[in-house]
């Protein structure tokens, strides 16, 4: 393929034109092969640090082979611009700016340019991101298709110092094999009256998308989804393959965002594990029950699940049923409590994956862990800073580090995910129940 001029520029790789300003991708302008290297002794020098090196084999990097438009997930918020001529506005918003009206499907106009992107770095200002490198492109068509179908409709966006206006953000979701789109539109009030007609228009502009959700979130804050949502088109959730199994996404769930590197991510992590058919797995921390529903299909006896999200368990147990997956149970609790009912029960497990979100576990669930005593933890884990924290404490209950490896997830930017593989140290007394 011939090379741009902005690639040759570059040596070789794409430029993206937004670096400066959006500042989500510190890295996207320098050679991807540089990034990886520096993770990789970014994450040797965190385990020396953490006095976990010695012993402990740090496998290479796996970045990706082409880490660009990687994300399958693309959200934007909306904001008014620069207010719009007369002669450019034939019709208006209903005058709370909340919603519309009577007949409001049939206005024309927006009062003001609507800002779709991301925002710039540290600020609430709108950067317009057409061109990112790392979004689904897809995604990105339907973005501005909800602007464009705004705009049609008169529907006001979201002014958030007013606590003004319709729609505050939209959320698009791919499935990576299946290119099913889900799409959520975030908004300020329930009442959206001319729902229908938008959605059919939308998916006839962009025929990948397979559902919309209404998610309303009246509350000012920097939280994006509030928590009542009603499916406006489709069945509410899409679904994608990942190593082999079909998994269920719906709006509100957990679902990791480069579906390539996830799945380089869990065959890491499985193998880690060495299942033979005969061990009993929880997967803690489980969102939709992706890494105990491919352990369990890869050589558990069984597996359990937790998670806190109850619609995230809904879509685990129905990812167990559809794949026909009958050894793994799920459960909505907080991990920590759970953990330590199991332990305060006397059970016991052979092998603990745990993916806690970017604060860590905490001691209490590490305490649970190890009266549980399994053979082998694996901890996969987006925050590389609370993991070396909570593998030293781990170490003090006579776990050893033997392997750790990245995996890029975020290619261009500092984030580092790592897979690690703890196994105890034969010989140690488990500890006391709860
Ligand atoms: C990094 S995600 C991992 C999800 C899943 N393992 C995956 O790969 O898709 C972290 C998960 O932890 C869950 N979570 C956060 N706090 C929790 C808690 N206290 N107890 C149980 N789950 C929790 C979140 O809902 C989220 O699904």
């Amino acid at each position: 393929m011939a090379q741009t001029a902005s690639e040759r520029e570059t040596g070789g790789f794409p430029r993206c034109p937004h670096a400066r300003e959006c500042g989500a991708c510190q890295h996207v302008n320098e050679p991807y092969e540089r990034q990886v290297a520096r993770k990789q002794d970014r994450l040797v020098a965190l385990l020396r640090e953490a006095g976990l090196l010695d012993g402990a084999e740090a496998l290479p990097f796996q970045g990706m082979d082409e880490p660009y438009r990687y994300r399958n997930k693309v959200m934007s918020p909306f904001a008014a611009g620069r207010r719009q001529g007369s002669a450019a506005r034939k019709g208006g918003f209903a005058k709370d700016g909340r919603g519309f009206g009577k007949g409001a499907a049939r206005r024309k106009g927006p009062s003001r340019e609507i800002l779709t992107g991301m925002y710039a770095a540290g600020t609430h200002r709108i950067v317009d991101t057409r061109h990112c490198l790392v979004e689904n492109e897809r995604a990105q068509k339907v973005v501005r298709s909800v602007k464009t179908l705004m705009m049609r409709y008169g529907i006001e966006p979201y002014d958030e110092d007013a606590g003004t206006g319709f729609m505050r953000h939209v959320v698009v979701r791919v499935g990576h094999e299946s290119g099913e789109m889900l799409v959520t539109l975030v908004t300020n009030s329930e009442e959206f009256p001319a729902s229908r007609s938008f959605c059919r228009e939308l998916a006839r502009m962009c025929p990948f998308v397979t559902t919309v959700v209404q998610n309303v979130n009246l509350r000012k804050t920097n939280v994006v989804l509030g928590g009542k949502e009603q499916r406006l088109y489709g069945p509410g959730f899409i679904l994608d393959t990942l190593c082999g199994l079909s998994f269920r996404i719906s709006s509100q769930s957990f679902y990791q965002v480069n579906s390539v590197q996830t799945e380089a991510l869990y065959l890491s992590a499985i193998g880690f594990a060495q299942l033979d058919g005969t061990q009993s797995v929880i997967d803690a921390y489980c969102g939709t029950g992706t890494i105990g529903l491919v352990a369990a299909s890869r050589g558990a006896s069984s597996v359990v699940g937790v998670d806190t999200v109850e619609s995230s368990i809904r879509d685990a147990r129905e990812n167990a049923r559809h794949n026909g997956i009958e050894n793994a149970t799920f459960h909505a609790a907080d991990a920590s409590s759970f953990m330590r009912g199991l332990a305060a029960e006397g059970r016991s497990t052979d092998v603990v994956f745990m993916d806690p979100p970017r604060a860590g576990s905490t001691e209490e669930f590490l305490d649970a862990l190890a009266v549980l005593a399994p053979r082998r933890v694996v901890y996969i884990s987006c925050n590389p800073v609370t993991q070396m924290r909570d593998l030293r404490y781990l170490a003090a209950k006579g776990y050893r580090v033997e392997k750790v490896q990245g995996v890029d997830m975020f290619p261009h930017t500092d984030h580092i995910e790592t897979v690690c593989l703890l196994t105890r140290e034969t010989g140690k007394a488990r500890p006391e129940r709860p």
